[in-house]
């Protein structure tokens, strides 16, 4: 638990900020405790002062004094407020803009000296009201003599100084310097500045950076361990609360292990910009690599420890004015994105060769084209006109007003007025050009009346630009979804999408009733069991593949009629396997070296099997767990989860080629190697989705027989009893997790969650190890395609953004469990090899014990293992793969199912067929696994 700093020594000499805010602007105010108020400017008379007050729409304020003075808007836009404290004169005042037409108002909030509003200037969405400041005794100087205020008799706030960072800005009150006018930004929020100081002891030097902070009015929260400041942070996050800056002991690594610390920080959501110090010895600045280790794992800066805290103080300083305010700056970009994209005129941004760089949702409905057919294209092949004077005039840097011809889709032109403005970003060339379409006859309506784009998705090109967003609130962030318009070319879209779009058309035209009852219609029509999967037509004469995708995808009904009548009941996993877990696992360095690349997508999966001795599971898992900080996640010793390993591992069959542990290895690694993609590209799962999913990941095959539900069913098995034939397996996967989890105290690593906590994941894990039977394979991606790369928002087709997760979760697994076809080739045969091995070995069973015959091609003499690849690509993981990359970004999965795809091919035409042929041509990998129990 983080403790406050209250608990610290000298925590209470906080009140002051000395030496911030030098008054340079209006109504400048040394803001030091002793400071002189600044003298007269310009703007002032009649002993009168003008400052700045920015309108916000939040209810609680800060008066400089201190003290916070409730707004309560009023329905007829009239503000009745509370002053801030006995007859005290308040030197900022809340207002709405309605309250700027009522000085009277604003005269009662004063109960000392009169201010008056003198004037409303409005800068850019904001409005600020310029307010004439009571100056004279008696005034705002000596506000601070209000016990209320907390600050020292005389001393006035800088709250009326010009703020060079937002931590010297009051709260609610900005004024804005010249740069803020030339270069229009969103002033950044201005909470209160939190740290968060991670110090394993409280020593001298956690003391002083604990003093520096309070010196610039941070507020400080002080933890001692890894865990304990994941756990704040976590909390901060539930809060909505969040730490600007993080300091962390990096003194030693004894204590606390400052690099992955600022390594799981900077990969927890919501911390790109959270600013992140280590505190060094003076020593490690003599040699690079320890403080570049910290800056490579996300540190913004390294200082070196002081026990001087003025030397401390100004260092803090410097960050904050070079770190933090740009940070903070950068933050509110997001919201400039968001109002550009929904503006109703059209905006259009090139670079100065004239290639569209952007362009807002109404530059789609003018061109009646989707956003990757603008982005990256020549402005040229959008305009009639010729564009020669514009790049002329660009590169002078003036710019242009004037009639030009826009080319829609499809159509004639259409005359517009376009204005370009060139904007230098970087150096005094323009980088960019800014285009500025009015539309003839003014407004929306005017577009509205063009035909629309059939399948435009509601995103920009900054769909790829770094959002930050979880996958629950993929919902509302309509940008996210632009690269995934090629999901709409896949022949997959669920027929109800196509309803639900044209619903979500009639109700923008209709009445309210009707639109109520439209709304309940959707309701029901986004229930589960309406996406049926519109099932891809299987065209294929090869009869090994349809062998394989119809034994894949199609339920036990079919082979129900086939059983014969001897059929005998195959004893399943044994339940009491012991685990054996290697004492010294840490110390294999082979290991440990293999494993630093365990993220990496041409991981060596068999070599792990190999050195572990078939313990890969064991050791990527526990690596993994240690990556995702799966242990803190679960509040749980390593040793529970490693011996949860241990024990999961041994209830997978070595004797199975495929379904072994090494898959759930395999399984479990591609598994985080998406998260980290869904990290890099900022859509964050949250700690215990991320835990959950490589515990699904881990357990999904657990205690699998290397016999598939179809043959369970055939021959009478009591899993398939026990599951009534319906995804027997998958049923018995998810049941035996919990089983052996919940049954030894041991290795139950949920024993610390709380009840609704440990609900939650339990439910999660089931759905996901559930969702990777096969005979859903399309109905799971069908509903992924048509809600991740809808036209529609995702929050529209389903029932909540729970839901939405859920699909991406769902898609995680599914695509991690096959994406054997999707790795480096050599392990990509490998795997081929071991499937086919198995699907043999079931097939000699099947015959053995005159059971159906569920997959009659896998006959070890016939069988043409490239077909079945070429099948299994071209039917089941080809569309998904495209799916699942067009999501997270990650092209190498279709690069190199696409070299598969064509090695396969080579070798069908080559007449490499049988397991012996391409074990001639590909040397198994690793060990050859053990056919042994
Ligand atoms: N390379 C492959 N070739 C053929 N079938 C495969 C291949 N990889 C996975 N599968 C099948 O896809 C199924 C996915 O779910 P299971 O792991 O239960 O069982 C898997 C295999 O039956």
């Amino acid at each position: 638990m983080g403790c406050s700093t209250s608990a610290l020594p000298n925590s209470a000499s906080t009140t002051a900020a000395p030496g911030v805010g030098v008054g340079v602007g209006i109504g400048g105010n040394g803001g030091g405790p002793n400071a002189p108020l600044p003298p007269l400017d310009a703007n002032e008379k009649d002993g009168s002062l003008l400052f700045c007050i920015k309108l916000r729409r939040s209810r609680m304020r800060r008066c400089s004094c201190g003290a916070v003075t409730l707004q309560q808007q009023n329905g007829d836009g009239s503000t009745g407020s509370a002053t801030c404290g006995d007859n005290i004169m308040c030197n900022q005042v809340l207002l709405n803009p309605q309250q700027t037409k009522n000085e009277s108002d604003y005269e009662k909030l004063s109960t000392g000296k009169k201010d008056s509003i003198v004037t409303v200037a409005a800068l850019g969405n904001f409005t600020h009201s310029v307010v004439r400041r009571a100056t004279g005794t008696g005034s705002t100087g000596t506000s601070g003599t209000s016990s209320s205020g907390g600050g020292r008799p005389g001393h006035r706030k800088s709250s009326l100084a010009l703020a060079l960072t937002p931590e010297d800005e009051p709260m609610d009150v900005y004024t804005r310097n010249l740069m803020d006018l030339k270069y229009p930004t969103v002033l950044p929020p201005n909470p209160q500045l939190k740290a968060l100081l991670v110090f394993h002891k409280s020593d001298s030097i956690c003391e002083v950076v604990t003093l520096a902070c309070q010196r610039h009015q941070l507020d400080v929260t002080l933890v001692k361990s890894k865990e304990e400041a994941l756990d704040t942070l976590q909390k901060s996050y539930a809060t909505a609360q969040c730490y600007h800056l993080i300091i962390i002991d990096a003194r030693s690594t004894k204590g606390l292990d400052a690099e992955h610390i600022a390594r799981t920080i900077r990969h927890t959501h919501g911390h790109h910009l959270t600013t992140i110090i280590a505190v060094c010895k003076k020593s490690f600045f003599e040699k690079d690599d320890a403080l570049i280790a910290l800056l490579d794992a996300g540190v913004n800066r390294c200082i070196a420890e002081t026990t001087n805290l003025a030397m401390c103080s100004v260092e803090l300083k410097q960050i904050l004015h070079s770190i933090i305010r740009p940070h903070n700056v950068m933050s509110t970009q997001q919201a400039l994105y968001t109002a550009l994209h929904r503006l109703k005129e059209v905006v259009l941004i090139t670079d100065d060769l004239l290639r569209i760089q952007y362009a807002n949702r109404a530059t789609e409905r003018l061109l009646n084209m989707r956003l990757d057919e603008i982005i990256s294209k020549p402005l040229a092949d959008i305009f009639v006109s010729d564009l020669s004077t514009i790049s002329e005039q660009g590169k002078s840097i003036k710019e242009f007003d004037g009639i030009l011809t826009v080319r829609r889709k499809n159509q004639e032109g259409i005359p517009m007025h376009v204005r370009v403005v060139p904007v230098a970003c970087i150096g005094s060339a323009p980088t960019h050009l800014i285009f500025n379409f009015d539309i003839p006859g003014g407004g929306m309506d005017f577009i509205a009346t063009l035909p629309q784009p059939k399948e435009a998705p509601r995103g920009s090109l900054h769909s790829v630009r770094r959002c930050s967003f979880d996958v629950r609130s993929i919902a509302s962030d309509g940008l996210r979804r632009t690269s995934l318009a090629k999901l709409t070319s896949l022949p997959l879209e669920a027929p109800i999408t196509k309803i639900i779009n044209l619903l979500s058309q009639v109700q923008e035209n209709c009445s309210a009733d009707e639109a109520r009852l439209i709304d309940k219609v959707l309701e029901f029509l986004k229930r589960e069991g309406l996406y049926s999967p519109q099932m891809k037509e299987i065209r294929t004469d090869d009869p090994i593949a349809t062998d394989l995708i119809g034994a894949l995808l199609t339920g036990p009904s079919v082979y129900s009629s086939r059983r014969s009548s001897n059929d005998s009941i195959i004893r399943t996993g044994n339940s009491t396997r012991t685990a054996i877990v290697p004492a010294k696992m840490k110390a294999n360095p082979i290991v440990m070296e293999l494993l630093e690349e365990s993220l990496s997508w041409d991981f060596d999966i068999f070599k792990l099997e190999e050195i572990t001795d078939y313990h890969p599971l064991l050791y990527l898992g526990m690596e993994m767990f240690r990556r995702f900080d799966v242990f803190a996640t679960l509040n749980i010793d390593e040793n529970v989860c490693k011996a949860w390993l241990a024990v999961i591992e041994a209830h997978y069959h070595k004797s199975n080629t495929y379904h072994n542990s090494t898959h759930a290895a395999d399984v479990m690694q591609a598994t985080g190697a998406f998260i980290t993609q869904l990290t890099n590209r900022e859509m964050v799962m949250d700690r215990m989705d991320e835990a959950t999913a490589l515990i699904a990941a881990a357990a999904h095959d657990v205690d699998h027989p290397g016999r598939s539900s179809a043959f369970l069913s055939n021959s009478n098995n009591p899993l398939a009893i026990l599951y009534n034939d319906l995804t027997v397996l998958e049923n018995h996967h998810a049941a035996i997790t919990f089983k052996l989890t919940l049954g030894d105290d041991k290795i139950n690593i949920f024993k610390n969650l709380d009840k609704e906590t440990y609900k939650s994941a339990r439910s999660t894990i089931i759905d996901m190890i559930l969702a990777t039977e096969m005979t859903r394979h399309f109905e799971h991606l069908a509903k992924f395609v048509s809600v991740f790369g809808s036209e529609v928002e995702p929050r529209e087709l389903v029932q909540s953004e729970e839901e939405t997760s859920i699909l991406m979760r769902r898609m995680l697994i599914k695509v991690a469990d096959v994406s054997n076809p999707a790795r480096p080739m050599q392990y990509c045969i490998e795997w081929a090899r071991r499937i086919a091995e198995e699907y043999f070995m079931q097939t000699d069973e099947e015959k053995q014990r005159h059971l159906p015959i569920v997959m009659p091609m896998f006959d070890r003499a016939t069988c043409s293992i490239p077909k079945s690849q070429i099948g299994f690509i071209e039917y089941i993981i080809q569309d998904m793969m495209h799916a699942w990359d067009s999501f997270i970004d990650m092209p190498q999965l279709i690069t190199c199912m696409q070299i598969n795809y064509s090695q396969w091919k080579k070798y069908d035409e080559q007449g490499v067929n049988t397991l012996a042929d391409i074990m001639a041509k590909q040397p198994p990998v690793g060990n050859k696994p053990s056919n042994s129990k």
